[in-house]
């Protein structure tokens, strides 16, 4: 697949779409943004392209309609404006009249954001980029447009309009933020790269299983370590009693009826490491326990499975890790994933870290070296991607550039 990148079609005094993912956790009571990391990330893009006197119209999404995080875009204007360190128009309006006189106004080097595009319904439909291109978000605002440029990595996962509409009828490249995801995970489909080690954890048990299955077919991890409820799952799938209270969390979130896919992963040969004893919290007090003898609500991997895990970190030369591996919200269950974490930017390996949780805990360790560490700014879309699935978003930029070659 072929990615073409702002080098390949490096616009000048132009003016530019660029699809962004600042899709950031919102306080559901205040309903302010709690974390601006998404907004930081799409800066260089950014400026990289009003510094060549491009005219920057900003388009992204927030939240989903019905969900208490789906809001207008106006605070976010404001962080890309202190990031920036320049004025951000902020347009309440996506494709409208107002929008488009806005854009059709606006001088070279100066950026607009433009509002929520999930407020338009046409969003929210999944179809091929030949139907969204005939959509009216694309009809209403291609005309004012040199090109088109997608740095939303995060939501390459969706065959929506605003990510996979343009490319059939703009000059289309990827973002910075889009080719930096793209060429880190690349590593971890590199055959040289090995061993290549995958920690998984957290709480989205059935995405989890479903990249273990992808992996394990695709012969592409030298051993997955599981902390989370993904190791809950794998330790009842190997047949160890981890007690009822557990197995009714387990229940309650549906994992119990996934241990028959899990049994069968495991009985496929797949390198999957489960923790040999966990922390428990029983009558408000925190144990560590064996594993074969669990005696409370297991919430977090105990430090013996930590030293054991540590030693597969040493030997990686490419270590994924995906979400916590215990209730980090709670600062008793936070030591594990901390120390793997610690472990793993020591090593010797490429550390490629993803979801919200896990990016949360990073971020308290300062800035770190590029070069031995990729922070993804993709939630699902890591998942997928790491699974091995396409992401429509990429395939629409393949197809535009493919078509661009042939003129
Ligand atoms: N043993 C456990 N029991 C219950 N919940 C757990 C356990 N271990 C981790 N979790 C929960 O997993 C959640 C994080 O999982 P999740 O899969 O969302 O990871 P993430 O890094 O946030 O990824 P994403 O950004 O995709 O959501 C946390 O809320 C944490 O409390
Ligand atoms: O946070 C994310 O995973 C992306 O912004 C995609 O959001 P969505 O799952 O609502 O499409």
């Amino acid at each position: 697949m072929n990615i073409p990148t702002m080098d390949d079609l490096n616009f000048t005094d132009s003016k530019v779409l660029v699809r962004i993912d600042i899709n950031s956790p919102i306080d559901a009571k205040t309903g302010k943004l709690l974390d601006d990391s998404r907004i930081r990330a799409h800066i260089e893009t950014i400026k990289e392209l009003t510094s060549k006197g491009n005219g920057v119209v900003l388009v992204s999404h927030q939240g989903r309609p019905g969900d208490s995080d789906f809001t207008d875009l106006e605070q976010h204007s404001k962080l890309l404006e202190k990031y920036l360190g320049m004025e951000v128009e902020f347009v309440g309006d996506v494709m409208g009249p107002y929008a488009r006189e806005r854009i059709k106004n606006m001088k070279s080097g100066s950026v607009l954001l433009l509002d929520n595009v999930r407020f338009v319904s046409e969003e929210l439909i999944e179809a091929s980029p030949l139907q969204h291109s005939k959509s009216f978000l694309i009809r209403r605002l291609q005309p004012f447009f040199q090109g088109y440029i997608n740095d939303a990595f995060a939501t390459a996962h969706r065959s929506q309009a605003s990510l996979v509409g343009f490319p059939l009828v703009l000059k289309s490249s990827a973002g910075r933020v889009m080719e930096k995801e793209v060429s880190a995970l690349a590593k971890v489909f590199n055959e040289e790269e090995s061993p290549k080690l995958f920690i998984m954890g957290g709480g989205k048990v059935l995405d989890s299983l479903r990249i273990i299955e992808n992996l394990v077919k695709r012969r592409l991890a030298d051993r997955i370590l599981t902390g989370g409820l993904i190791a809950e799952l794998f330790a009842v799938a190997k047949g160890l009693d981890l007690g009822k209270e557990n197995l009714q969390v387990l229940e309650k979130v549906g994992v119990l009826s996934l241990v028959p896919r899990a049994r069968k992963v495991l009985l496929s040969g797949a390198p999957i490491e489960i923790p040999v004893d966990f922390k428990v919290e029983r009558e408000g007090k925190v144990y560590e326990e064996p594993a074969s003898k669990i005696n409370g609500v297991i919430k977090d991997v105990g430090s013996t499975t930590v030293g054991i895990y540590s030693s597969f970190i040493r030997d990686a030369k490419i270590i994924v890790m995906r979400g916590p591996m215990g209730v980090i919200e709670d600062e008793r269950f936070r030591e594990s994933s901390r120390s793997l974490l610690m472990n793993s930017l020591e090593s010797q390996g490429y550390l490629i870290v993803g979801g919200g949780h896990m990016i949360s805990l990073i971020g308290g360790l300062g800035s770190l070296d590029n070069s031995k560490v990729h922070v993804s700014t993709g939630g699902g879309a890591l998942l997928l991607f790491l699974a091995g699935e396409r992401l429509p978003a990429l395939e629409a930029l393949d197809m535009s550039f493919r078509e661009m070659l042939k003129k």
